[in-house]
This record gives C-alpha cells, structure tokens and sequence, in this order.
C-alpha cells in the first residue's frame, strides 16, 4: 500500500448548508477522515446527516465553509473526484425489471476501470441472485446490491448511507465485515447510520449531529466514556432519595426519580455499587428490579436527543467537544 496513512482524505471545515428558503440544516461542522479509516456520522432524523454527506459527495455546494476530498473540491472537481470515490445513497433506483446481473454490467459500463460484475457482487453474497428481477428482491438483498455498485469502481473513499437498513442481523454482520475488510485493504469509509450498535462495532471514530451541528466526537470509546453509568432499583417501601447515604459518599453525579424507581447517575459505577450494596445489606433491605449498566453510546446519543432546542431558538454546541 504505497497511501500516505495519516492523510486527510475528508476534511470539512465549518460546512454550513442553506436550503431554499433560508432553512440552515447544516450550522458549521469540522471534522476530518484519515486515510483507512471509518467515520461514521450519527445524528436524530433531520440532524444533518445526508445534507452533509450529499456535499462529500459532490452533489450539491457547500453554502459556506469548505470541503476537500482526496484533495479536491468535490463540487467543482467532479472530474477529478468522482472516478476514485464509490457511493451507496439512501435509494439505489434501478429500473426493477432488469436482472441483477444486467444492472451491475450496465453499472459497470460508466465507471472506468470497473472490477469484474461477478466480483462484485460476490463480495456482497448476492452471486447466487444474479439472474433474479430487481423487483424481486428483498429490501435487504436490494441494499447489498447498492454496495455491489458503490464497489465496482474498487473506490479509496466509500460513502455509505445508511448501509445496512432492511438488512436481517446476518447481513448486518456480513455487511460489517466486508466493510472492515476494505478498511484493511485501505479504503477510507464514511457511513451514516441510525444504528448505535454498528457505529460502536465498525467505527474508528464517529461524530453525532444534532440540529445542524457535531454534538460529540471521538472514538466510541470516547464519547461512551463522557457519559456516566446508571444503577437504578426501586425505593423500598417507605423509603425517599435522602434516606440513603449522601450521594457524594456513594460517588454519585446525579439522579432522577420516576415512579417508586430511583435512578442514580455516577462516574464511578463499582465504587457507588459496592456503597448501595453495603448499605442495603446494613440496613436489611432487599433492592427489587436492581440494575447497573455502563456508560453507552446508546447514552450519548439519547443525551443529545433530549436537548431539544426551543422553537426558533438554535442549539448550542455541548462542551467539551473531542477534537476531530
Ligand atoms: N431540499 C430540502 N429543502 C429544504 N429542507 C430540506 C431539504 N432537504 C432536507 N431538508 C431539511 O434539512 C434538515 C436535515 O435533513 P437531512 O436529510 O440532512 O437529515 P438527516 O440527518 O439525514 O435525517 P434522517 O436521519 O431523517 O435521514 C431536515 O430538517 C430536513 O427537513
């Protein structure tokens, strides 16, 4: 591999993106994607995800800032950009009565330098379909053929939108498989996705959107670990909150009650369990529906979610913010 590994294959500097009518659906993001690596880009629906990805994609100007990919503009460098950069969108669209043979080789007549059809497609499992109609297809089956045409280009940049929506867990594994190979193999990867679990188990970093601007970002590891645990069990009979040893002596960050369940949150899960547990166990009370888990990003992502800007009012951006 003779690619330079700590390259800025993507780089986008305060992109902003301004539809018709004044909506500002991308409000100044920066971020970068090394060489190799996967980005994935998370965000609630309408965060921002495909406006920014349709601008990496070359298929729209940014309405300020600036966007570079392999170097280049990919608006006004189209020529330059498009042949080394393979895209999976939303909504493939193909003509449902042809084959699916027949549309990885009409596919592969636009793009130079194509890899061989049946490649293609077996690197993605659908070998054994290539004679059925489009229109035949599962939803599932259909996506793994958008990812058989992003690839016949053999791309360096790969965007992925939403790549594994429809797909059965299986395919979903499949899918992230094939997508970690190509990142050994060098390809750089930036996928958006509404599943938590495939950007902890396939990104090396990951940014969340939220109204138009990055929330957090950093590895998962990262902006997992931002997040503080949660025990939560339900109040015994007679007892409140202040019944319990000052929060501070258990480590706790903060809590909330709903119901008879208290939850409590703490940076420092072993330590405030051991605490819970010793006091339970002083004061001979037994902690129904008990349950400790760690910090998520299925935490993160709900954390963000909640902040909800008033009406008309834009979202701040949360502190601290990983750099990227
Ligand atoms: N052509 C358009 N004209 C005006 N507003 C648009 C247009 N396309 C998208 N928007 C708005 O921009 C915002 C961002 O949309 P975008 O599709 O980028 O979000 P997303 O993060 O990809 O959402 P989802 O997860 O639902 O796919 C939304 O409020 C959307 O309604």
């Amino acid at each position: 591999m003779d690619r330079n590994e700590h390259e800025h294959v993507i780089e986008v500097t305060d992109l902003r993106r301004v539809y018709g009518g004044g909506f500002e659906a991308v409000r100044g993001i920066t971020f970068h994607v090394k060489q190799g690596e996967i980005f994935a880009l998370l965000g609630t629906n309408g965060a921002g995800k495909t406006s920014t990805v349709e601008v990496l994609e070359g298929l729209a100007a940014p309405s300020a800032g600036h966007v570079r990919v392999l170097g280049h503009d990919p608006f006004t460098e189209r020529a330059a950009v498009r042949p080394r950069t393979g895209v999976m969108l939303q909504e493939g669209g193909f003509p449902s009565e042809l084959t699916v043979s027949e549309t990885t080789r009409m596919w592969a007549g636009c793009v130079s330098g194509a890899r061989d059809p049946r490649e293609a497609l077996a690197l993605v499992g659908l070998e054994r379909r290539a004679d059925v109609r489009v229109k035949q297809l599962s939803g599932g089956e259909r996506r793994r053929l958008d990812l058989a045409l992003a690839l016949l280009g053999d791309p360096e940049v790969l965007f992925l939108d939403e790549p594994t929506t429809g797909l059965d867990a299986e395919g979903r594994r499949d899918t992230w498989d094939l997508v970690r190979a190509l990142r050994d193999a060098g390809t750089t990867v930036l996928l958006t996705t509404h599943y938590l679990e495939e950007a902890e188990g396939l990104a090396d970093r990951l940014a969340i959107l939220h109204e138009g601007r990055i929330a957090v970002s950093g590895t998962p590891a990262e902006v997992t670990a931002a997040q503080p645990s949660r025990i939560s069990f339900e109040l015994p009979t007679g007892y409140f909150p202040g019944d319990l040893p000052p929060f501070a002596a258990l480590g706790v960050c903060g809590h909330d009650v709903q119901g008879r369940v208290l939850r409590l949150h703490t940076r420092e899960l072993q330590r405030t369990a051991t605490e819970l547990l010793l006091w339970a166990r002083r004061s001979g009370l037994a902690l129904h529906g008990l349950d400790a888990r760690s910090a998520s990003l299925e935490e993160a992502f709900l954390t963000i979610a909640r902040e909800v800007s008033a009406p008309g009012e834009p979202a701040e951006p949360r502190k601290p913010e990983h750099a990227v």
